[in-house]
C-alpha cells in the first residue's frame, strides 16, 4: 500500500514541467516529456498511475496523444488530466469527450491543482486493489479462472494474428480427496499453495500463466511455443512436484502427491476457440487420469497423442 505511485508530465514548456514537479514531488515519482511523442513512449513503458497532459504543443498537440494512449490497450485506462491554457467550454468538452478524467485551466491555484491530483491518485489506488483483489485466488495467490479468461482471450487473438503456436493444460492433484480426509483441510491448503508456487517458479516467461481454476485444478497458457518445448516444461513440474517435501506438515507417512496434466497445443485460426481448446486439453487429463495417474498427456494437431516418457508407477499417497 505504501508503494509510490507514479505521475508522468508531458509538456513541451521546459518552465512547466518545473513547476508541476515542484508541486507535486511528495506526492508521487515524477516522469518527465517533452513531446507528445516522448510522453505515449513513456507511458506504454512505464504505464504511470496518472498523466499531466498539456494541450497545446510543438508535434503532436495534447489531443492528439490523448487519442494514441486511447487506442494503445497498454495505456488506455491510464487516467489523464489535461491541464491547459485553453479556458472555452468547446476545447473542455473536447478533452472529456476523448476521455480525460479531469481538466485544469492555467494559471491554476497550486492548492486547488493538489487536491484534485490527490483524488485522482487515491481513485487509482483503491481502482489497482479492487482490479487484484478481483483477479487473484485469495489461498494460493495466483491468477483466478477470471483473470485467466481474459487473458486467454488476448492471447488468442495474438496467436491467430501471429499464426504462432498456443498450449493450454490443464492440472489435476491425484487422489487429493484422501489427502484432505487424512490429513485435514488446512494440511489439504498448504499443498495447494505448494503446488502453485510449484508452477509459478518454473514458469518463466512472461506471458506464461498459471491460474487456479477451481478446487483441486489449475489451468495453465503458454504462448509461443512449440507442442514439445511445453510438455519439456510440464514435466520438470510434474517431477518438481513428485519430489516435492511435505516435511513442514510433519507427517512422516507423506512423502509425496502428484499430479496429472493434460496438454494441447494448437494454432488458432477463426474457426476455433478457447473453450474448445480447454475441453480438448480437459480430454486429455481424463485419459492421463484413466491410465493411471502421474503422467502427461498431450494432443497437438499435427502430431497426435504423446505421452510423458518418465512417470512412477504409483499415484499420490497417502494410501
Ligand atoms: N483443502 C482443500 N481441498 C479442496 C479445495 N477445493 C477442493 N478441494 C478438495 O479436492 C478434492 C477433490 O476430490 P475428487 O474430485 O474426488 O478428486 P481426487 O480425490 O483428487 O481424485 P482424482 O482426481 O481421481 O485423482 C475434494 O476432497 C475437495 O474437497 C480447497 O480449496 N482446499
Amino acid at each position: 500500500m505504501s508503494e509510490r505511485q507514479q505521475i508522468l508530465i508531458i509538456d513541451d514548456e521546459t518552465d512547466n514541467l518545473r513547476i508541476l514537479s515542484d508541486i507535486l514531488r511528495d506526492q508521487a515519482d515524477i516522469i518527465l516529456a517533452k513531446s507528445g511523442q516522448q510522453g505515449i513512449r513513456k507511458a506504454a513503458e512505464l504505464k504511470p498511475d496518472l498523466i499531466l497532459l498539456d494541450v497545446i504543443m510543438q508535434g503532436l498537440d495534447g489531443f492528439e496523444v490523448m487519442s494514441a494512449l486511447q487506442h494503445d490497450a497498454t495505456t488506455c485506462d491510464i487516467p489523464v488530466i489535461f491541464i491547459t491554457a485553453l479556458g472555452d467550454t468547446h476545447h473542455e468538452e473536447k478533452g472529456f469527450h476523448l476521455g480525460a478524467c479531469d481538466y485544469i485551466q492555467k494559471p491554476f491555484h497550486t492548492t486547488i491543482v493538489l487536491a484534485r491530483i490527490k483524488l485522482h491518485l487515491e481513485l487509482r489506488r483503491q481502482r489497482n486493489m479492487l482490479e487484484q483483489l478481483a483477479n487473484i485466488d485469495p489461498l494460493t495467490s495466483i491468477a483466478n479462472r477470471r483473470r485467466f479468461e481474459d487473458v486467454l482471450k488476448r492471447e488468442w487473438r495474438v496467436a491467430m494474428r501471429k499464426q504462432s503456436p498456443i498450449s493450454l493444460i490443464l492440472v489435476d492433484i491425484d487422489d487429493f480427496k484422501h489427502y484432505n480426509d487424512h490429513f485435514g483441510h488446512a494440511a489439504g491448503d498448504k499443498v495447494l499453495q505448494k503446488v502453485s508456487a510449484a508452477f509459478s517458479s518454473r514458469l518463466q516467461r512472461p506471458r506464461d500463466l498459471v491460474a487456479r481454476f477451481g478446487g483441486e485444478e489449475f489451468i495453465i497458457l503458454l504462448p509461443d511455443n512449440d507442442r514439445q518445448g511445453c510438455m519439456d516444461v510440464m514435466e520438470q513440474c510434474r517431477q518438481g512436484i513428485e519430489e516435492m517435501p511435505l516435511d513442514d506438515l510433519q507427517n512422516p507417512d507423506i512423502c509425496h502427491i502428484t499430479v496429472s496434466i493434460g496438454g494441447y497445443t494448437c494454432r488458432p485460426d477463426t474457426g476455433s476457440k478457447p473453450k474448445d481448446a480447454i475441453k480438448m486439453a480437459d480430454d486429455m487429463l481424463y485419459m492421463a487420469k484413466h491410465q493411471g495417474k502421474n503422467r502427461i498427456l498431450w494432443f497437438c494437431e499435427n502430431e497426435g497423442i504423446k505421452e510423458s516418457p518418465a512417470h512412477s508407477e504409483q499415484g499420490s499417497v497417502p494410501r
